[in-house]
This record gives structure tokens, sequence and C-alpha cells, in this order.
């Protein structure tokens, strides 16, 4: 490098300390050639480990500062798709400062989310996911280790548990049986079946977090508010934003999405608050009024209760506490609410599936009969249906970004620690050399073979894989 390009550095000086003092000029000269004799060897150095290193993976050319953000197309998974098609398997888009990495293919993602699962099993939060879970306090955020593994102990232990499921079956069957109810009242006339899906889901899971805390109008006008707020909330945490591109910019908020976020988070706060209060209160009078069963603990007590034991290793705080509640309502019922919407969508789309699979249940369930869960075992063309749907339609077609805790190697490319890693289940469940007719929806495909929801086979994966697998 010419020590030209320090002229003007050395101009700015002032002329009389030039010429009053030649012999300090030398002194001075003496430390800018040893800064950049260190400037040099470190970044020799530097190049030169890096040289042991695979390349990155490859991708779009990228623009200064913004990187690839002036091509992004916000339906990420079907863009992704496309650019995996160009670059292969493992390609990598910079967003703005952000490296994002795509994986779309079986082997590779097993790499991630079996074989190296440790490293990749944590995540980069966005600015929205922060603020709406309480700083990230939450199941879904939480870095892995220790804290993580309390929170999903707690929630797989104390709510979604088989025997705890099976205790509150008697819930899930009235609230479904409501809807089932409100459909039959309404043959002929047009319906929203997402509506009613979302109502549903959401019902159940509030029952199972605060029992027969609320009821009545209280309990429907609370259903209407939630799903206001939650679409509001995965829109808010669905938009390409700034503040996580170039996280410098994260206090200036440029899109306001954090103080949009900050009001919705407000408004389920409020919930929450008034849920615990009424909990409490209720406790305090001794009152078993749990509405999940005679002999069970609501969600919320059981946390209430973690929350005070001064004994616990590691206790539950307030923040997380509610933040548990937000992973429950915000997690469960959007995703499964869309997915009975698609199966409906494909069902109706397919008169034949719909035949086949009211004659099952006449065989088996019989016409003066309603289904129950335990015959869902009997039913192999129906969970061959439910299972195409998730192959065809999963619920999060990128997984959550995973995030790795250390630079890796990955289909013999390097992974930046601190990269965003998005998983393409989607394009993966409809990759042709996997799947026969990909697009077309034909339930039969998993009466042929056994795929499961365990994530052990990385061709079909809709909850995820590994340590990071869906909760619920
Ligand atoms: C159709 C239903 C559902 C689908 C398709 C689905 C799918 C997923 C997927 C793909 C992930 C990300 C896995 C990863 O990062 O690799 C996930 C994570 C998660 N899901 Fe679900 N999910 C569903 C229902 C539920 C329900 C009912 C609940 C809770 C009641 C729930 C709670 C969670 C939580 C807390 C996580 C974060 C897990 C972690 O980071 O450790 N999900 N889900």
């Amino acid at each position: 490098m010419s020590l030209k390009f320090f002229k003007p550095l050395f101009d700015s000086f002032s002329c009389s300390w030039q010429e009053s003092n030649i012999g300090q000029k030398g002194v001075f000269y003496s430390y800018v050639l040893g800064i950049v004799a260190l400037l040099w060897f470190l970044w020799f150095f530097i190049n030169k480990s890096k040289k042991g290193q695979p390349p990155l993976p490859p991708g779009p050319k990228a623009l200064p500062l913004i990187g690839n953000l002036h091509s992004l197309d916000p339906e990420l998974h079907t863009y992704f798709a496309s650019l995996s098609q160009t670059y292969g398997p493992i390609c990598r888009l910079w967003l703005g400062k952000k490296l994002g990495i795509i994986i779309t293919s079986p082997a590779l993602a097993r790499e991630v989310l079996k074989d190296q699962d440790t490293i990749f099993a944590n995540r980069d939060v966005p600015a929205a996911g922060r603020e709406a879970t309480y700083g990230g306090t939450d199941i879904v955020w939480t870095p892995y280790g220790p804290k993580w593994r309390m929170l999903r102990k707690v929630c797989v232990r104390e709510m979604l548990s088989g025997s705890t499921l099976d205790s509150v079956y008697a819930l899930r069957r009235r609230e479904l049986r409501q809807t089932i109810n409100y459909f039959y009242s309404q043959a002929g006339l047009p319906v929203n079946i997402g509506e009613q899906m979302f109502l549903t889901v959401l019902n159940v899971i509030t029952s199972m977090l605060w029992g027969g805390t609320v009821k009545g109008e209280e309990r429907a006008s609370l259903g209407a508010e939630f799903r206001h707020v939650v679409t509001k909330m995965t829109e808010l945490l669905g938009t390409p934003n700034l503040s996580d591109f170039y996280p410098g910019l994260a206090r200036f908020d440029l899109q306001g999405v954090t103080k949009k976020m900050k009001v919705l988070a407000k408004r389920f706060d409020k919930i929450f608050e008034s849920m615990i209060d009424k909990r409490q209160e209720i406790d305090r009078n001794g009152g078993m009024e749990t509405g999940v069963g005679q002999e069970n603990k609501d969600f919320l007590q059981v946390l209430l209760k973690l929350k005070d034991d001064e004994a616990a290793k590691m206790p539950l705080t307030m923040p997380e506490l509610k933040a548990l509640l937000m992973d429950m309502v915000v997690g469960g019922t959007e995703t499964s609410a869309n997915t009975v919407e698609f199966a409906m969508t494909e069902i109706l789309n397919k008169p034949d599936v719909l035949r086949k699979l009211q004659q099952e249940v006449d065989t088996i369930v019989g016409k003066d009969n309603i289904v129950e869960e335990s015959h869902i075992q009997q039913l192999p063309y129906f969970y061959a249906v439910m299972k195409e749907v998730f192959r065809l339609h999963p619920a999060l077609p990128l997984l959550v970004p995973h995030c790795p805790s250390e630079t890796s190697t990955v289909g013999g490319y390097t992974v930046p620690k601190g990269s965003s890693v998005f998983v393409n289940v989607w394009a993966i469940q409809r990759d042709p050399s996997i799947w026969e007719n990909p697009t077309e929806f034909h339930p039969e495909r998993f009466m042929e073979k056994e795929w499961d929801f365990s994530g052990n086979d990385l061709t079909y994966f809709p909850f995820g894989s590994g340590r990071r697998i869906c909760v619920g």
C-alpha cells in the first residue's frame, strides 16, 4: 500500500509542526510505518488462516452494502427454491450485512439438523421476535443450553405429554363438536374454515393454559382478540426488516416493525396479566376450578408453582412464564388452523379423495357415530391424507431459521458462525428426484411407504428435525 494514501492525513497536520521539528517528523514516520507493517501482518495471517477454510457456498452476485436485498422476493420459500435450481443444494445470499445460507437437500439437511445439531440448534433472534417474547426468553428464541432445555421440559412434561393430552381429551372433543355443529348448521352456506379452525384450536389451547378461568362471552371475545393479534404478529414476524439485516441500525427501527410489535405484545401482556391475576385469586380462595380435568392443574397453575419454587435448580421468571404462554398461543394456533384449511381445500379439489375418505369413515366409524381420536389409527387413508397435506403445505416452509454457534463446514462449504440457515423443507418435500409427481395431491403415496413425523427421514420432516423439532 503506498504512503501516498496517507498524504492528505499528513497534510492536515500543521505546517509549523513539520517545520519546527524535523526530528519529531522522523519519529512520526517510523510510527506510521510500524502501524502499516503491523496491519499488513495481521491481514496476511487472517487471510492465511482463511485459506485453509473451504469457500462460502455459491450464490448470486451481491451489490456493495445491500448485498442481495434488491432481488429478494417476499415469498421466500419459492424464491429460495429457484435459487437452489441455479446454485445447488447449498447456496448463500447476502441480506444486508447478514449472511443467509439456504439448504435444499435431504443430505445437507441431515448435516445441519442431525450431524451438527448442537452447533446449529441456535437462533438469530429477529428484532420483532425479541419484542414479542419478552426479550426472546421463550422456547423458540432461547439459545441451545440449560435454560432452553428447562423451558422445553416444562412444556413437554406439563402440557404436551401423552398423559396430559389424554386427560384433556374431553375438552378437545367438546370444542370440535361445537365446531362441527356450527358447520352443520351452516349447510348450504359459505363458511370460513380457517377462522373456525383457528378459534377451535385457540379454545383448546387456552383451555389447557388457564382452564376454567374465563367463561361464556368473555371467552368468545377473547378468541376474536387473539386471532387479530396473532395474525398481525405473524405478519410482522414475516416482514423483511432492515433492523435484522443491519443490526447497527436496529435502534432506529426504520420500518417501525419493533414499535408495532410492542403495541401487539402489550395487548397480549394485558390478557396474560389478567389471566394470572384471576388464577391467583381462584387459588387464594382455595378454588379447584380448573376446567381441564378434575385432578389436573391447568398449565398456568403449574407454571406459577414453578415460578414460586425457590428450591428449583433453575427458577422460572415471570417474563419466561409469559413467553411460554405466548409460544403456545402463537406457535400452536395459526400452524394448526392453516393446515386444516389446506386439507379442506385439497380434498374439495379432489372428489375421488373425498369419496374414499367418506367410505373409510362410514366403514370404520359407521354412519351413526362420530369420529373419535381413537379411531385415527384405524383410518389409514385419513392419516395418509393428513400426511400428504403436511408434505405439500408445511406450516413453516423454511422451519424457524437456525444459526450456528461456531463456524462449520456443510456440504464442503464454510457456514460462518452467526449466519441465518434456512432449511427449505417445502422444496425438499416437492423435490422430483424424491417424490413422483411431486406437486400432485396424492395421499396414496403414504399408503405405499411409511413416513412419520419424527424427523428421522430428511425427505419428509414438516415439524423439523433434531433438537429443535416442533415441541407441539
Ligand atoms: C400443524 C401444526 C404444527 C406444525 C406444522 C409445526 C411446525 C413447527 C416447525 C417446522 C418448527 C421449527 C423446527 C425447527 O426450527 O427446526 C416448530 C417449532 C416449534 N413449535 Fe410447532 N408446529 C405445529 C404446531 C405446534 C403446536 C400445537 C405448538 C404448541 C402448542 C407448537 C410449538 C412450537 C414451539 C414452541 C417451537 C419451537 C421449538 C424450539 O425452538 O425448540 N407447534 N413447529
